[in-house]
């Protein structure tokens, strides 16, 4: 018994994603894990899983999985790509989204893009969460790092314009710093203008991905409380250009940017590992 999947991208942050709308699947981490293998499975840095929405106005439940097989309460470039599946499938261009951070509001535009409103960051220690009190503005660690949550936690630092780190080796590091009770996103961040941003993500669980749509939602956020960047920023990333605005009025935070599938595929299931 084969099942179904869609395999798509953000700016090559890519994603298999499948759907229990209609059933439960029988995924368990390690089998999502072994699915997300890129030499034994299909190939993720997330896994995605679709569920009934039960939260009224919600459109769709939306589960983030990372290839390690840990849950994760957010992911941009999925959202956008789960978006316009609902997007296709209801001939809607406002679909919302249920996630464990909350009711995701987005819109499809004219030419394709997708803009998510990803909520207001969350910026208190134990929200982060870290493991004790500190300025989450200056964490006490390498690179003087900001963080911030999108429904998952993220540290940013902000390199000089010229610096090599690479962050391969600190990515891994910081991602597993004790200060972290449940690892970290960090982004390695270089401010080019008033409105524009270089980043590379080391995300928890996946590792160097080519775009991270709530660490460059993160990294503006945290641009923005150090006083480098305004409000609206273009992120560039290895896979691409994410627009971000921090918006002043509510205090949410506006992801705009591309999503793209791949192609559709069917997998058997019971020949990966539970
Ligand atoms: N690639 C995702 C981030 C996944 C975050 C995940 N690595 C975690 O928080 O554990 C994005 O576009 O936001």
């Amino acid at each position: 018994m084969k099942t179904s999947f869609y395999k798509m991208h953000g700016l090559g942050n890519d994603f298999v994603v499948m759907d229990e709308r209609a059933g439960r699947l029988d995924l368990t981490p390690a089998r999502i894990a072994a699915l997300s293998d890129r030499q034994r499975g299909i190939g993720c840095d997330q896994f995605v899983v679709l569920r009934p929405a039960c939260r009224e106005g919600a459109d769709v439940f939306v589960r983030f999985f990372n290839a390690d097989g840990s849950e994760s309460g957010a992911c941009g470039n999925a959202s956008r790509c789960v978006a316009a599946l609902i997007g296709r499938e209801r001939g809607i261009a406002t679909p919302v989204l249920q996630t464990r951070a909350g009711l995701l509001e987005s819109e499809i535009a004219a030419d394709g893009t997708i803009s998510v409103d990803m909520g207001p960051p969350a910026l208190g220690w134990r929200d982060i969460p870290l493991a004790r009190e500190v300025d989450t503005l200056h964490l006490p660690l390498w690179g003087d790092p900001a963080a911030a949550s999108m429904g998952n936690p993220h540290a940013t630092v902000f390199l000089e314009a010229d610096d090599a780190t690479d962050p391969r080796r600190q990515g891994p590091v910081m991602e597993h710093d004790p200060l972290f009770p449940e690892r970290a996103n960090i982004g390695f961040a270089q401010v080019r203008a008033r409105d524009a941003m270089r980043l590379r993500v080391w995300e928890r669980g996946a590792g160097l991905t080519l775009a991270c749509g709530s660490g460059a939602c993160a990294a503006v956020v945290n641009g923005v409380r150090r006083g480098l960047v305004d409000r609206t920023c273009a992120v560039e990333m290895d896979g691409g250009v994410l627009s971000v605005t921090w918006r002043e009025a509510d205090g949410h935070v506006l992801m705009r940017g591309p999503a793209t599938l791949s192609f559709e595929g069917s997998v058997a299931l019971d020949t990966y590992p539970r």
